[in-house]
């Protein structure tokens, strides 16, 4: 049975167990549980922090998890990164007062707050700044108030908790972070199944699909709008000067898609949703 990790708290576990739900598998009915059998599947599901998730991923006791590539970084771990999955996107940034960092260098002999030590020690050290780290389990901007550090290093996503602890941004980013899938060293052929399963489900949460008909002769300039992922299918129409054409496009280019083929001369331009794709 292949056993795959779930982050059971935090910003990325309700996406994941979506997404897992929306592959076909079976998940917790309730935030206590912690372990799901899943037999159709074959698949069993272990709810758990997602800090946790690379080191156990990572020992070879579970096969697979989903986690943030952060935590994974910060980790040590042997656990790699197979996929992105599309959710949990955040930077890791150096954010201090104002008037006392602008630059990296700056941060030399100066102390730094943070929960990820393994990730930002890596940094500073490959980049040649000596600052001492103090590790905290969260919450880390208030340590700058409160005296701890003279700066941190910590996840942004909107910037509003930097904002409202008076801190900025400084130096350059320490990672782009995202939800990653990661295996264990000796990967289960058994994990394709899975793997294949979400990256359907991105596409599905992606894309969309869009059918309209067309002058033939307007074909190559309709093509050059939205050429498909490999190619659009075209249909005949009862009129042989009219086509059918339906191509996969990003969901977030729907609208300007549809004004660009309707303006070329496109009609009956319709899009709808994926509920599920192998591509
Ligand atoms: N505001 C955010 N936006 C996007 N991703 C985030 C955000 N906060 C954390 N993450 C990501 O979520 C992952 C786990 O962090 P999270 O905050 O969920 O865990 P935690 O700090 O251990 O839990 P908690 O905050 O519930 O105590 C990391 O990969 C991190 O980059
Ligand atoms: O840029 P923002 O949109 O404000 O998001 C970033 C904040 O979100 C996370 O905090 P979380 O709520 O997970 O608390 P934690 O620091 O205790 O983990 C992260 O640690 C930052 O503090
Ligand atoms: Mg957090």
């Amino acid at each position: 049975m292949l056993r795959v990790a779930v982050p059971n708290k935090g910003s990325l576990s309700e996406t994941a167990v979506e997404m897992l739900q929306e592959a076909g598998y079976a998940t917790r009915r309730d935030t206590k549980e912690l372990h799901v059998v899943d037999a159709r599947n074959d698949v069993e599901f272990f709810y758990l922090r997602p800090r946790d998730i690379a080191t156990y991923v990572g020992s070879g006791a579970l096969d697979i998890g989903i986690t943030g590539r952060d935590l994974l970084l910060d980790s040590h771990s042997a656990a790699t990164e197979l996929a992105e999955l599309g959710f949990g996107g955040s930077t890791f940034r150096f954010a201090g007062p104002a008037d006392e960092f602008s630059e990296l260098s700056d941060l030399a002999g100066k102390t730094v707050a943070t929960s990820y030590p393994g990730l930002v020690g890596n940094f500073l050290r490959d980049a040649g700044v000596d600052a001492t780290l103090v590790h905290l389990d969260g919450a880390v901007e208030s340590a700058v108030q409160l005296g701890v550090a003279d700066a941190v290093a910590d996840v942004v996503s909107t910037g509003t908790t930097l904002r409202k602890a008076g801190l900025g941004i400084f130096g350059p980013v320490i990672l782009d972070s995202t939800a990653v899938l990661i295996a264990s060293p000796e990967t289960k052929p058994t994990t394709a199944t899975l793997i294949r399963r979400l990256q359907g489900v991105l596409v599905a949460r992606q894309y969309v699909l869009v059918d309209y008909d067309l002058p033939v002769r307007l074909l190559e300039q309709a093509t050059a709008v939205a050429g498909g992922i490999e190619s659009p299918t075209i249909s005949p129409l009862r009129d042989p000067e009219w086509v059918a054409v339906r191509v996969m496009i990003p969901r977030g280019d729907a609208n300007d898609v549809m004004d660009r083929l309707y303006e070329l001369g496109a009609r009956a331009i319709l899009v709808t949703a994926i509920h599920a794709a192998r591509l």
